[in-house]
């Protein structure tokens, strides 16, 4: 059993769950009604030590419960460091029950901050609680250059995670850095492919592969993945991996996996600290003026969603 830290995951406070629509676009909460949350759950912090927790119920139907389909769950804590542990509980947790469920483990990363944020995952009592052996690893975006190069995704994962952990070589699945942009992603959804044969990944009632735990960062203009606002990919409804090559963030090539594939998750935790990156968390969580949707704004999935936020990313709801 990996999950065992006294912020255990399954006993966490809940001050409610919000049920999504299928328009995740839209708040079903006042920002009245997120701000009181909030500070009903400070006081709670008050009694468990430096750690916020907020989830938020509401439903255009009444209150939502877990049992009822997809939900949505935000929790704010006070550091990056009790956000970090609360993370890799979570990630614990999820990792013993599809292990057991299902003989594998499928987890989707992100590049960027993200990894920062898995560090509680490489040492006790996780390091050696969790059953590695059954960790297949993704990437839910990956900039095309070299394996070894500075901006790769898989480097920063690979130096900050993966190194440090028993999961085993072919279950880690990193892009084909010697094929152009399209290439790449085309020879990573053939990958995927394969792995739905062979019962490594689930398949999704709409067709698209089902991941045990997507694990998303977000940038500070609400980007997730590679799928950046304004920018037609957003739209993609067909592929399960595609290339982009004018992304406004440097490098500009990299593949993403696409909206379809992401909201297919059985469980996503996003992930954001800082108050640099407060008016997209503002945007998806609270009252925003902006008529524009941002790309965070459109994560789903099928399954539950989770919001990690620390006080700055949370400092405008
Ligand atoms: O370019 C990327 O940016 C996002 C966000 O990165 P962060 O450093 O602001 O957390 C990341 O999630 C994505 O994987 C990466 O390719």
């Amino acid at each position: 059993m990996a999950s065992s830290s006294a912020l255990s995951f399954s006993t966490c406070l809940r001050l409610g769950v919000r049920r999504r629509l299928h328009n995740p676009c839209i708040s079903l909460i006042s920002p009245a009604v997120v701000q009181k949350r909030l500070n009903h759950s400070i006081g709670f912090n008050k009694e468990i030590g430096n750690r916020f927790n907020c989830v938020i119920k509401a439903s255009t139907a009444g209150m939502a419960t877990e049992t009822s389909g997809a939900v949505e769950k935000v929790e704010v804590f006070d550091t990056e460091e009790t956000l970090a542990a609360s993370l890799a509980n979570y990630t614990a947790h999820l990792s013993d029950m599809f292990s057991k469920q299902r003989g594998a483990f499928t987890v989707v990363l992100s590049g960027g901050s993200l990894i920062k944020s898995l560090r509680k995952l490489v040492e006790p009592p996780y390091v050696d609680s969790i059953d590695w052996s059954k960790w297949h690893v993704f990437w839910v975006d990956e900039r095309v250059v070299p394996k070894d190069h500075e901006d790769s995704n898989y480097k920063l994962a690979f130096d900050g995670f993966l190194s440090q952990v028993p999961i085993l070589p072919g279950h880690v699945y990193a892009i084909n850095d010697a094929l152009s942009a399209e290439g790449a992603a085309d020879d990573y959804e053939i990958c995927l492919r394969h792995l739905v044969k062979n019962s490594v990944l689930d398949l999704s009632v709409s067709g698209f592969p089902k991941f045990d735990l997507m694990l998303l960062g977000m940038g500070p203009d609400g980007h997730v993945a590679s799928l950046f606002p304004g920018h037609p990919l957003v739209n993609e409804k067909e592929k399960w991996v595609t290339s982009i090559k004018d992304s406004p963030k440097p490098p500009p090539e990299r593949i993403t996996f696409t909206f379809p594939v992401i909201n297919s998750s059985a469980y996503i935790a996003l992930v954001v600290c800082g108050a640099g990156k407060a008016r997209p968390v503002q945007a998806a969580l609270g009252k925003s003026e902006n008529s524009n949707i941002l790309p965070v704004q459109m994560v789903s999935p099928e399954g539950e969603l989770t919001w990690f936020l620390d006080e700055g990313a949370a400092s405008k709801l």
